[in-house]
């Protein structure tokens, strides 16, 4: 992650560059405030060239604010935003509901193009390419229907997962399959103050259900949805349900914990599935990010400063050997 303080001035250049982040969100006073230091120290192992914006709901304490800051971090408070008649809504997971406010993020025309990432998530390589992506599209991973989040879903209930289409085939009498529907913790998306509008006025007239805003955004985005490959936001229930669709798990470069059970930070090896080696070694590479003091903001700047200076000394000395002025007192050379 590019450290914020050091950024270059604007120029036609870079301006591109400084027109992309990454984006996730914080609500509330509990312990996802560590899942998104660890995501910001995990971007800056990666060697992202983007910031990390964190959009904020007002109750995020000042404490963990500061501690955002600490580590780069771009704090962005937002507004709470929540769909009509949320009274009689069964969500999957009873805190979705505080999801909807994550629509803000369109707000963000600051930048050109985002990537949302979800805190439950890590970042274990460099996934800068998304940003040149071809613009128009929504790219997200498609999900998996298999979980007990499920349950209430037809195709839960039926066995179906778009995962694995042949397994069990959507009934004819039901007409056509659901459209694909992708995992809202990670999309590529562009900031648009008209999407923005016309994302609220839609949530006025749209019922909640249970997969709260990630529902929505399937809903909204189905005509521009373009599937990523599961690399891009590997849901940890694939490895069970669908082990075939992954390949190489030492090598994925985006892990989403978002099985019961799977938050690094709160880590038991109790729940359902939890004992599996791949998942101990996933949430060993995140703990072994988290704890890693090298990737602190301020040491990754100090780092950044000593390799700068590094690289003008080696500038300076390598113009003072074409020009043969060593000796000259500007700096010794490094043969
Ligand atoms: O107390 C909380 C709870 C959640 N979050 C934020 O909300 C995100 C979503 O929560 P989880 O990651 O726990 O939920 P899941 O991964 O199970 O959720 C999935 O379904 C949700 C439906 O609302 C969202 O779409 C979410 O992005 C998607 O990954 C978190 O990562 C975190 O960024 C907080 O900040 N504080
Ligand atoms: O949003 C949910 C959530 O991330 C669940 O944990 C996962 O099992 C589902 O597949 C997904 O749709
Ligand atoms: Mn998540």
């Amino acid at each position: 992650m590019a450290p914020q303080a050091i950024t270059e001035p604007l120029n036609d250049n870079n301006m591109a560059i400084a027109r992309k982040a990454y984006v996730t969100f914080l609500a509330g006073n509990g312990d996802y405030v560590k899942g998104v230091v660890g995501l910001a120290k995990g971007l800056r192992k990666a060697k992202s060239a983007y910031p990390l914006v964190v959009a904020i709901l007002p109750d995020v304490p000042a404490e963990h604010r500061e501690i955002l800051h600490s580590q780069g971090c771009i704090v962005r408070e937002i507004e709470p935003l929540n769909p009509p008649d949320d009274l009689q809504t069964a969500y999957a997971m009873a805190y979705y509901v505080i999801n909807y406010s994550k629509l803000r993020i369109w707000e963000f025309v600051e930048y050109e193009k985002m990537i949302y990432l979800d805190g439950d998530i890590q970042v274990f390589d460099n996934i800068d390419h998304l940003f040149e992506l071809p613009d128009g599209q929504f790219y997200a991973v498609m999900d998996c229907f298999c979980e007990k989040t499920w349950s209430s879903s037809p195709q839960y209930q039926i066995g179906y997962c778009q995962q694995c289409p042949e397994k069990v085939q959507w009934p004819a009498e039901l007409g056509s399959p659901p459209p694909t529907y992708f995992n809202a913790g990670m999309f590529v998306y562009e900031p648009n103050l008209s999407t923005y509008r016309d994302l609220l006025d839609t949530l006025k007239i749209t019922p909640p259900t249970s997969f709260a805003e990630q529902d929505f955004l399937n809903m909204y985005f189905r005509d521009i949805y373009k599937p990523i490959p599961p690399t891009y936001n590997l849901v940890s229930a694939m490895l069970w349900r669908h082990p075939e669709n992954v390949d190489m798990i030492d090598k994925v470069k985006v892990v989403h914990y978002c099985a019961a059970g799977a938050k690094p930070w709160r880590y038991t090896g109790k729940e359902e599935n939890m004992e599996r080696e791949d998942i101990k070694m996933l949430v060993k590479k995140w703990w072994d990010i988290y704890e890693d003091e090298t990737l602190d903001y301020k040491n990754a700047l100090s780092n950044f400063a000593a390799a700068d200076n590094e690289r003008v000394i080696q500038a300076l000395s390598d113009q003072a050997d074409n020009q043969h002025v060593v000796g000259h007192g500007i700096v010794p050379s490094a043969a």
